[in-house]
């Protein structure tokens, strides 16, 4: 069973001891592609369940995180150069083809009520019944669709990226995967499934994220930024509205503050006041801070935990036969893992042994 989180696949759980053969289902996932052909196929995930709608969102987000020219020189953007502008519209009309309905039902429901539709219950309840001083839609309805687009942008690779990348790494370094299931073993033990409210009690398992975080940031630089005021930071004046970069590997993978940086090593973070993904002091961007910084760090956290702590402690894990370690070289054009990361998965917790 091939397991898709996020962008790779994450894990091939393979509930006997052979590992299984996914070719058929890649072959499976092309066909059900249709006229996903016409997106760039460098940016297709080998996901065999993902949907057209989701290949069109990590179009979208490669190209976000991307080099183009008129970034730096926007007088070129009528040119297109990179064709960016283009492959992005054609991805944003696929995203819109398969949300527009569903936010459009929503509203219109909402509408038929007299604007009163119950209590909300997600997130495009809450966009549609905001209101403004005066009781009206704080939102219009464009403005709903491009929040729900940038909240799936935002959400869908972090936490996934960030789990392929340590386990990836723990299970090159058995005897750090050893001692985060031993820590598991000890707080969890093996009659129950994780829980959130466990977290506070897993240190090492929280260090593990932490630092597979650090390591292996999902973009090599966070998202551009324009200065709103002229500033001037550490000796370098930022004019007003000059676009900035900034560099999350020129800060994560820095010698002068981490010791021995790219070596995947959880216990540097066992001496921080509170081992968590955050990172206020940007010593490395996890969350970043300030006005435009995430608003779903708790969220992201806690899924990344979730996911980490959940699968560290429900499963054996091993590598496929013939391989020795995982390869951890990065993709040329970005910094997720080259070869998405296969492992074997073998049930650990006899209560689930029935599923
Ligand atoms: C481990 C998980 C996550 C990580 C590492 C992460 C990281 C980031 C980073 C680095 C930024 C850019 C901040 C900046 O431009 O300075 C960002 C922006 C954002 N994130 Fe997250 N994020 C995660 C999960 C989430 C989740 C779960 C949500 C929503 C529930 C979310 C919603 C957003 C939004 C809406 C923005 C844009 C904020 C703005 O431009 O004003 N993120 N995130």
């Amino acid at each position: 069973m091939v397991v898709h989180c996020g962008r790779h696949f994450i894990l091939t759980l393979t509930i006997t001891q052979e590992p299984t053969e996914d070719k058929d289902e890649d072959n499976e996932s092309d066909d059900k592609s249709g006229s996903e052909s016409s997106l760039p196929s460098a940016t297709k995930p080998s996901c065999p369940s993902s949907s057209v709608g989701a290949q069109a969102g990590f179009t979208v987000l490669s190209l976000v995180y991307s080099f183009c020219a008129s970034d730096f020189n926007p007088s070129l953007r009528i040119f297109d150069i990179d064709g960016h502008e283009k492959t992005m519209k054609k991805a944003i009309n696929v995203i819109n083809k398969y949300h527009d309905p569903i936010i459009e039902k929503r509203v219109q429901q909402w509408r038929s009520n007299g604007g009163v539709n119950g209590e909300p219950e997600d997130i495009l309840d809450v966009f549609i019944s905001l209101k403004d001083d005066e009781g009206k839609p704080l939102l219009t309805i464009e403005e709903i669709k491009a929040q729900s687009a940038e909240l799936i942008f935002e959400v869908v690779d972090n936490p996934s990226n960030t789990v392929e990348w340590a386990m990836a790494e723990m299970l090159n370094q058995p005897d750090i995967l050893q001692k985060a299931i031993d820590e598991l073993d000890r707080v969890i033990g093996p009659h129950r499934l994780v829980k959130e409210s466990d977290f506070p009690n897993l240190p090492y398992m929280r260090a593990c994220a932490r630092e597979a975080l650090r390591l292996h940031p999902i973009s090599p630089f966070n998202l551009p930024h324009v200065s709103s005021i002229d500033s001037t930071v550490a000796g370098f004046f930022i004019p007003k509205g000059s676009q900035v970069l900034v560099s999350r590997v020129g800060l994560s993978r820095n010698p002068k503050v981490w010791e021995d940086p790219m070596r995947f090593n959880p216990d540097r973070h066992l001496n921080e006041k509170n081992v968590d993904l955050a990172e206020p002091e940007l010593r490395f961007i996890s969350f970043s801070i300030g006005r435009r910084g995430c608003m779903g760090g708790q969220l992201g956290t806690a899924m990344t935990y979730m996911l980490l702590a959940r699968v560290l402690h429900s499963f054996t894990w091993s590598l496929p036969a013939g391989e020795d370690s995982v390869n951890l070289s990065e993709e040329e054009s970005s910094l997720f893992i080259a070869k998405p990361l296969h492992a074997l998965a073998k049930p650990r917790l006899a209560f689930l042994e029935h599923l």
